[in-house]
C-alpha cells in the first residue's frame, strides 16, 4: 500500500521553522518581517486563499499589512497603491492576490512590484533567473516550492528522475517544472495539447498534477488517479488534496 505524504505535519514543520526564524530576527535585530497581501474585488476562493496566508503571517509572527481594494479598482490606482507597498520600509514582502479582474493586465501589475519585494517569484525577472541555468530567482513562486519540499522533506532524490508535469500554468506547472530540472530530473511536461499523454505518465518517476482540469490524462485525474496507481501497486507516495482546493494538485512517486 502507498504511504501517504503528511504534508500537514510537514507544513506545520516548516511554519516552527518560519516562526523561531522570525522570533530570531526580532531578538537579535529588532525587526519584524511585514507581508502585504493585496486583494482586488470579492471572489470567494481568492478570499479564502488571502485569509489563510493573513492568518499563516499571525501564527508566525510576521507582520500582515492587508490590502482589500474594490473590485473597479483603475489599473492606474492599483500600481500606485504597489509603488506605495514598494516604498513603505515596514513591508518586505507583497503578494497581490490573482486572477485580477478583466480590466487590469495582470503582467504589468507584476512587473511594478519591486524584485526585492517580490515573494510570489512572479515577476518576469525571478521568472526568467528561475527558468536560466546558473542564475538563481529571488524568490521562488510558493506552490512549486511547496512540491518540491515536500519531495526533499520525504527522502525523495530528484536527481536522475523522470519527472512528468501536468499542466504549463505560470503559477504552477511552468515553474515546478524549472525547479525539477535545476535540481536535475528529466522533465516532461503534459498540456491539454500533449497527444497520448497517458503513455508519457507512465514512464513517470514523480508525477505532478496541476492541470486544473479533469480527466486530462485518463479517466479520473488528480487523487482519483493517483489511487488508482496505488493499487495497481506502483505508488510509493503521494500527496493527496484537502478539503479547500480544487483536488487537482496531487503528487505521487512511482516504483520502478
Ligand atoms: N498571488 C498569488 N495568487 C495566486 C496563487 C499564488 O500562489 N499567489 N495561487 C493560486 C491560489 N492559491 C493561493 O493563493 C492556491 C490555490 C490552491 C492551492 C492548492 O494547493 N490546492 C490544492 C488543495 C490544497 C488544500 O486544500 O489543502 C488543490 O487544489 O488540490 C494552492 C494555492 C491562484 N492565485
Amino acid at each position: 500500500m502507498a504511504q501517504i505524504i503528511d504534508g500537514k505535519a510537514i507544513a506545520a514543520d516548516i511554519r516552527r521553522e518560519v516562526a523561531a526564524e522570525v522570533a530570531a530576527l526580532s531578538s537579535t535585530h529588532n525587526a519584524v518581517p511585514g507581508l502585504a497581501v493585496v486583494i482586488v474585488g470579492s471572489r470567494k476562493d481568492s478570499q479564502t486563499y488571502v485569509n489563510m496566508k493573513r492568518k499563516a503571517c499571525a501564527e508566525v509572527g510576521i507582520r500582515s499589512v492587508d490590502v482589500d481594494l474594490p473590485e473597479d479598482i483603475s489599473e492606474a490606482a492599483l500600481v500606485a497603491e504597489v509603488h506605495r507597498l514598494n516604498a513603505d520600509p515596514a513591508v518586505h514582502g507583497i503578494l497581490v492576490q490573482l486572477p485580477l479582474p478583466k480590466h487590469i493586465n495582470e503582467e504589468k501589475i507584476l512587473t511594478e512590484i519591486s524584485i526585492e519585494k517580490d515573494v510570489d517569484g512572479f515577476h518576469p525577472l525571478n521568472i526568467g533567473k528561475l527558468a536560466m541555468k546558473g542564475r538563481e530567482p529571488l524568490f521562488v513562486p510558493c506552490t512549486p516550492k511547496g512540491c518540491m519540499e515536500l519531495l526533499s522533506r520525504s527522502g525523495v532524490t530528484v536527481k536522475g528522475k523522470r519527472a512528468v508535469v501536468v499542466g504549463r500554468s505560470n503559477i504552477v506547472g511552468l515553474p515546478v517544472s524549472l525547479l525539477l530540472l535545476k535540481a536535475d530530473a528529466t522533465v516532461s511536461i503534459v498540456h491539454s495539447r500533449t497527444p497520448d499523454p497517458e503513455s508519457i505518465v507512465r514512464e513517470a518517476d514523480i508525477v505532478i498534477a496541476a492541470a486544473g482540469q479533469a480527466m486530462m490524462v485518463s479517466k479520473g485525474t488528480g487523487s482519483s488517479q493517483a489511487l488508482r496507481l496505488s493499487m495497481l501497486g506502483r505508488t510509493r507516495s503521494m500527496t493527496l488534496p484537502g478539503s479547500l482546493g480544487t483536488g487537482l494538485l496531487v503528487m505521487w512517486i512511482l516504483e520502478r
